[in-house]
């Protein structure tokens, strides 16, 4: 594969992508896999922040950090004149992780055929913010689903989760909620949004619970008061990986706070990378776990190591073997929502009735579909496949477009994914896909380079009009990433060390492209250099 350092043509914007070394896939398996990773941690090297907003002297917070122990214990030895010493405090930092889509083999991967799946430039931003000593509370603000809930420290369950044979540690492989600290959880899950419907409870509830599992697994009863607020900009429920971006983004965020995460820095070697990710991986997965009982655990691989992965299931009672594709390219990808409501399970089962009814037809249709997947991974792991070069992405989006026909045969599509094919097709623009489960959810098009403006514009003023949501991404980026501090600025102009990122800020930023343009990782001159990522490419 070539590398590229890129600007691409996007419906008349130009598309940032990045230059990164390529070459082929590695075949390390994340999350699914037998834990190895029991070192214990380095310790972290982002860098301390410029003391922000004048000086502090240290709190407890920044004190009970440096010497809390990587069980979370608190170590209450204290300098030699037993004096706090003035050491600055946690900054604000701010983690984003991915969305993703499958971009072939969905239905068939049911069937124990491999699939596609990888990230888009769709994401989520988690913002924490330490507080004051005297606060000894937890609160959330996720004003996507209107969730606002604060917990008193010392009123939770720290015991249950640390009792013996309980207490896990951050470099544990979790492959189940424990039925135990689900019920001494449930209690402080129960006064969340008390005055809602039962519907959008549940909602509160799921994603509550995936943050305070987690924050009891990894944290202890010294943890740091603090304020976690949330903004994404993938749709919620429409299969394009939600849940998963925000357990990564609490998983890395807690990981972080508890300081079991080395970097991210530019200097990483990419095999230490891949360590930290498959730590965040593994807890994300526990996340999702809370919201959505029994995961796969692709979603929150794509979203954690970014890019793409194949994965394949053969054995229903296991989870799935995930190949990381680790250099899947940077692609536009025009994702459109048909906000037709739909169900995965329903649709699995049509699959399901037709194989019964069909057997002979739908195994064919099932192993084309495999071949489609199978020759995808080999076009994109080829040395000659450009992501600049118009071939290279024909090539691409012909295979699509056979995955779509494989899908309607199948009988997942529905006539507003089809309408959705059909202004692609008519424009002559790129290759259509439904992605997920179908009967509704999403398309995506991989658009030809140098589209032009014009009749971008045309299927965007017909999409509009049609009712569709619409989103311009990048297909295979970056996965989880941090802005440590989370600056508006570098804090290279001036001594202040650059304007911080306060929740007010975060929370009143107008829309998707308000959050995108205060904090996006991909800003509008490329991407912003403040955040760091693991790179875990060769
Ligand atoms: N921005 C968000 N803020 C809070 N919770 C979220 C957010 N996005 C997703 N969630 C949680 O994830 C759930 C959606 O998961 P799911 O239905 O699988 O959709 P998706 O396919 O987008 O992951 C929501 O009901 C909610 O609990
Ligand atoms: C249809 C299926 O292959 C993908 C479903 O995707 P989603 O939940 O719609 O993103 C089901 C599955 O893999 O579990």
């Amino acid at each position: 594969m070539t590398s590229h350092q890129s600007r691409r043509s996007f419906g008349g914007k130009p598309l940032k992508t990045k230059s990164h070394s390529r070459s082929s896939s590695s075949t390390t398996s994340l999350a699914v896999e037998t834990p190895s990773d029991t070192s214990p941690s380095p310790s972290p090297s982002l860098d301390l922040p410029p003391r922000m907003n004048g000086s502090h002297e240290v709190s407890e917070v920044a004190e009970t950090m440096a010497h809390t122990d990587i069980n979370g214990k608190r170590k209450t030895q204290r300098s030699k004149y037993d004096r706090k010493q003035s050491t600055p405090m946690m900054p604000t930092f701010m983690v984003s992780a991915p969305g993703k889509v499958i971009v072939f083999g969905e239905h068939s991967v049911v069937h124990g055929k491999a699939a596609i799946a990888a990230s888009i430039s769709l994401r989520s931003y988690l913002l924490v913010t330490a507080l004051s000593k005297s606060k000894r509370t937890i609160s959330l603000r996720f004003p996507d689903i209107n969730l606002s809930h604060t917990w008193n420290i010392d009123d939770l369950p720290w015991s249950t989760f640390s009792a013996t044979g309980k207490k896990k540690y951050y470099y544990d492989l979790v492959t189940a909620l424990d039925p135990e600290l689900v019920a001494a959880m449930k209690p402080h899950l129960e006064d969340v949004s008390p005055n809602e419907s039962d519907e959008i409870r549940k909602v509160h509830r799921n994603t509550a619970s995936c943050f305070l599992y987690l924050l009891l697994s990894l944290g202890s009863p010294a943890f740091p008061g603090s304020l976690y607020t949330l903004r994404s900009t993938i749709p919620i429920g429409s299969g394009l990986g939600s849940s998963a971006s925000i357990s990564v983004c609490v998983a890395g965020a807690l990981l972080l706070q508890i300081r079991t995460l080395a970097g991210p820095h530019p200097d990483q070697p990419a095999e230490e990378s891949r360590v930290q990710i498959e730590r965040i991986n593994r807890w994300a997965f526990v996340g999702e776990m809370c919201i959505h009982g029994n995961p796969s655990g692709v979603d929150n691989t794509v979203s954690s190591q970014g890019k793409g992965v194949i994965f394949q299931r053969t054995d229903y009672s296991k989870p799935p073997k995930v190949k990381p594709l680790w250099h899947f390219p940077e692609l536009p990808l025009l994702v459109v929502d048909t906000k037709q409501a739909r169900s995965t399970s329903a649709e699995v089962a049509k699959v399901g009735a037709l194989k019964k009814q069909h057997p002979l037809i739908t195994e064919s249709i099932l192993h084309a579909m495999d071949k489609v997947s199978e020759g995808a991974t080999e076009l994109i792991g080829n040395d000659d496949f450009d992501p600049e070069d118009p071939s290279s992405i024909e090539e691409l989006g012909k295979l699509m477009t056979i995955n779509h026909g494989l899908l309607v045969a199948l009988g997942v599509s529905h006539p507003r994914l089809e309408r959705i094919r059909e202004l692609v097709d008519h424009e002559g623009i790129g290759w259509t896909k439904l992605t997920g489960a179908g009967g509704g959810g999403c398309a995506i098009t991989l658009l030809k380079p140098d589209v032009s403006p014009e009749k971008m514009k045309r299927l965007e003023n017909t999409l509009d009009e049609e009712g569709y949501g619409k989103f311009e991404t990048t297909l295979g980026c970056d996965g989880i990433g941090v802005l440590w501090p989370a600056v508006l600025k570098n804090g290279m102009e001036d001594d202040m060390g650059g304007e911080e990122i306060d929740q007010d800020k975060f929370l009143n930023a107008d829309g998707i492209e308000g959050v995108e343009e205060l904090v996006g990782v991909h800003g509008d001159n490329g991407d912003r250099e403040a955040w760091k990522f693991w790179r875990v490419e060769d």
